[in-house]
């Protein structure tokens, strides 16, 4: 039986200024589960990251409520919030000569106090988080003196250090490479697997939440919260909502989003994977149609078109153009 950490039922989230009230979000309805990392995803400006703030405690609904382990989450004190929630929000500034073991360890001042001093119990908390994270090599490195992919896996290092039941993260793969965003995804699944936490990541980074993310929570203009396995949202269609109007389409067929006239003209036979990379070049070179089909094979690759070889595609691009 899956267990909701945090629920949030008929919210009603927007700021006021004076007397004047703008509504961002109403009607919200959603359960954060434990041992999950569910991945909010919804085109900028939408309200994710105040939904966020509504889930932190830190932002009060103008209407519905926000509860944490069953309770509303404004009867939590500030101090008992720190150990039921840990965030990591983009944090452009980070004294740089602190060292990563020193960032980690703030996570347990929730646990120690503003004194910090550590007692054994939190000294192995530390060096669990960076087993988990897989930065115990840099324990000692100053933080101005790694990378933006090895910081941000210290600040999630961090955020595990605190302890908390649930982890909230705002774009923790923004600026990051390709293999760092698939690591650190991957990475938080399976905390939330091994360590039975909630965890709520906000990215736009829609490929790779498609390939690690239990949950997807979809934000749209209007529209109720969607709630749902990514490959339900996938089959369903619902992941059409992420994007705008009809000039782009998500492919079932090859998980990622294209323009709608990408869907192949060309008239190409062969191994499916390989004659979408080959309609993909041919349609970027600017080829519309065709005289005869294009045969392509495998193993090795090559393209045969009325009687001639070509065992690249820039080859065959050259001979025609
Ligand atoms: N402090 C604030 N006061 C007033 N309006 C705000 C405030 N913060 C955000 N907004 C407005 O709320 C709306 C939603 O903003 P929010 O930052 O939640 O969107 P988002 O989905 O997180 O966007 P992005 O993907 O660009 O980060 C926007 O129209 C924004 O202008």
């Amino acid at each position: 039986m899956r267990k909701a950490s945090i629920i949030g039922r008929n919210l009603s989230l927007g700021y006021s200024k004076g007397n004047m009230k703008k509504e961002i979000l109403n009607g919200l309805e959603f359960e954060l589960f434990s041992g999950e990392m569910t991945c909010l995803l919804g085109p900028n400006g939408v309200g994710k990251s105040t939904l966020v703030k509504a889930v932190l405690g830190q932002l009060k609904p103008f209407r519905g409520e926000v509860l944490l382990h069953k309770k509303t989450i404004s009867e939590y004190s500030n101090e008992e919030l720190a150990k039921e929630l840990s965030v990591v929000l983009t944090e452009p500034f980070l004294p740089g000569n602190m060292t990563v073991v020193q960032l980690v360890a703030m996570g347990r001042i929730p646990h120690t106090g503003w004194t910090g001093k550590l007692e054994e119990k939190d000294k192995e908390v530390v060096r669990n988080a960076l087993l988990a994270t897989k930065i115990e090599y840099l324990r000692d490195e100053r933080l101005s003196e790694i990378s933006d992919g090895q910081r941000q896996k210290a600040l999630i290092a961090r955020a595990l250090a605190q302890d908390g039941k649930v982890m909230v993260l705002d774009e923790p793969t923004a600026h990051l490479d390709l293999v760092n965003r698939y690591e650190i995804m991957h990475l938080l699944r399976e905390i939330a697997k091994t360590q039975g936490k909630s965890i709520l990541v906000v990215t736009h980074d829609l490929e790779i939440a498609l390939e690690t993310a239990d949950r997807f929570w979809l934000l749209n203009c209007g529209t109720p919260l969607i709630s749902g396995l990514p490959e339900d949202l996938v089959i369903s269609g619902q992941i059409n909502q992420l994007l705008p109007g009809k000039k782009f389409h998500f492919s079932v067929e090859k998980g990622r989003i294209e323009l709608e006239n990408q869907k192949r003209k060309l008239d190409i036979s062969g191994p499916e994977d390989l004659v979408s990379w080959v309609s993909k070049a041919l349609e970027k070179a600017g080829f519309k149609e065709l005289d005869e089909v294009i045969e392509v094979s495998e193993n090795p690759f090559s393209l045969s078109y009325k009687g001639l070889v070509y065992s690249r595609i820039e080859e065959f691009i050259e001979a025609k153009l």
